[in-house]
């Protein structure tokens, strides 16, 4: 690029860092809040209105709230600069707001909302009073509710929420800084265990017992566990096991997480756990009924240019990558989001060693020194954002990395 782009370049990155330098306390009672106040998938009504106002704060945005879910919001600013009658480039930045059962923000999806939101601002003030970029630019956040369950980000595209952005950025907590790390396909299979209620010392004989059956899919499906595939998942709980001991149990219901690497695997695996449920059935003399009572997740399609941007942007401002990332990963429902706008997800480090889904993360996620590396990430993102609306070549190449990742899916 020629030097003076990249000078301009410079110059917006700065203005940008400087505005989440001097925002970073309001930025971290705004997760902070979130974190206080942890609600479930799809009841997050507290972290909506919390997002909602942070950004209707500032009248320079468009606020809609409810947007099309009852707990997402869309906030959006611009279009600036460019030619009359060029193409709008829309950068969505996306925030995540629900918390897990028990434990609270033990993903840091608190962390994860205000990444999101400070990327989105610290663009704004970079690009704001702009009159030169090449092309007009608008910027768009969607509260995207629901990703530990239900997958409030397949909602949003079925309902027509991303078919308007050009590019799309987040970042999740974890235990290292990765600029990409694979998330794999998952899906969720609900298996109900019909039987026969009796007394169970009086008449054992009458009863057919649904526990049983659970028992018995619990132990077929760890033995299936020792032939997969090493990078293949499945793991389980059983939600209802029975009301009473002296009661035969006559129904029962087990939640299953299915997971591999590509799509076809899904299938053999969904085969194989089927067949463990419904001997379990055979077995006891029990009915059985096995759903699939949310969306497949899509693993995460990798974006060449994006990550390579963000790991020079991330390192500027003292990030280490290591080599070879071993960082947690899981699935996400950015996965289907991955197919549809070219983006990235990377993960980042929170200052602590403990895990995901436990009540140590819980602690770091709300954490105040948590802040220098959420703040970090988001400048990250920011600039990644910057380097592509300032060059039409950048944008160019990410756009044909999307297309190439998407050919090499097939
Ligand atoms: N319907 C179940 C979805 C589970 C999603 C959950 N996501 C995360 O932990 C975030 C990981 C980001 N890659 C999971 O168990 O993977």
């Amino acid at each position: 690029r020629p030097l003076i782009s990249q000078q301009r370049e410079a110059h917006q990155c700065f203005t940008g860092i400087r505005f989440l330098y001097a925002h970073k306390d309001e930025l971290h009672s705004l997760s902070r809040d979130i974190w206080s106040n942890p609600e479930l998938a799809g009841n997050e009504k507290h972290a909506h209105d919390r997002l909602v106002r942070f950004f209707s704060q500032d009248q320079t945005w468009t606020v809609q709230s409810h947007y099309k879910l009852p707990t997402a919001f869309k906030a959006s600013w611009g279009p600036v600069s460019g030619g009359v009658g060029d193409p709008v480039l829309n950068v969505g930045f996306l925030c995540e707001y629900d918390a897990l059962p028990g434990i609270g923000h033990a993903c840091g999806h608190n962390l994860i909302a205000e990444v999101g939101a400070a990327a989105a601002v610290g663009l704004k003030a970079a690009l704001e009073n702009q009159t030169e970029l090449p092309v007009p630019v608008k910027i768009t956040v969607l509260g995207t509710p629901a990703e530990e369950e239900l997958g409030g980000k397949i909602e949003l595209i079925n309902a027509g929420a991303f078919a308007d952005i050009d590019l799309v950025f987040m970042a999740h907590p974890a235990q290292q800084d990765a600029s990409f790390h694979p998330c794999i396909i998952i899906e969720e299979m609900l298996v109900k265990y019909y039987g026969k209620a009796s007394h169970a010392a009086a008449y054992p004989w009458e009863g057919v017992n649904a526990l049983d059956a659970a028992v018995l899919a619990y132990s077929n499906i760890s033995v299936l566990r020792q032939q997969l595939k090493p990078d293949w998942r499945i793991h389980g709980i059983i939600k209802h096991g029975g009301e009473k001991p002296n009661i035969i149990p006559a129904y029962t219901e087990l939640e299953f997480y299915l997971r591999t690497p590509l799509l076809k695997d899904l299938c053999d695996l969904k085969a194989k756990a089927e067949a463990c449920f419904r001997a379990a059935a055979g077995a006891t003399g029990c009915q059985v009924e096995i759903t699939s009572p949310t969306p497949t997740y899509y693993n995460i399609l990798p974006n060449a240019t994006l990550a390579s941007l963000y790991e020079s942007n991330g390192k500027a401002l003292g990030i280490h990558f290591p080599e070879q990332p071993t960082s947690f990963c899981g699935s996400t429902d950015f996965g289907n989001v991955s197919f549809i706008v070219p983006g990235i997800h990377p993960f980042f480090y929170i200052c602590t060693d403990a895990l995901n889904h436990t009540e140590e993360y819980t602690e770091a996620a709300g954490a105040e020194k948590a802040q220098l590396y959420t703040l970090r990430t988001a400048k990250a993102l920011s600039m990644t954002a910057v380097d592509v609306v300032c060059c039409p070549d950048l944008l160019k190449k990410v756009r044909d990395d999307f297309r190439l990742a998407k050919l090499k899916q097939k």
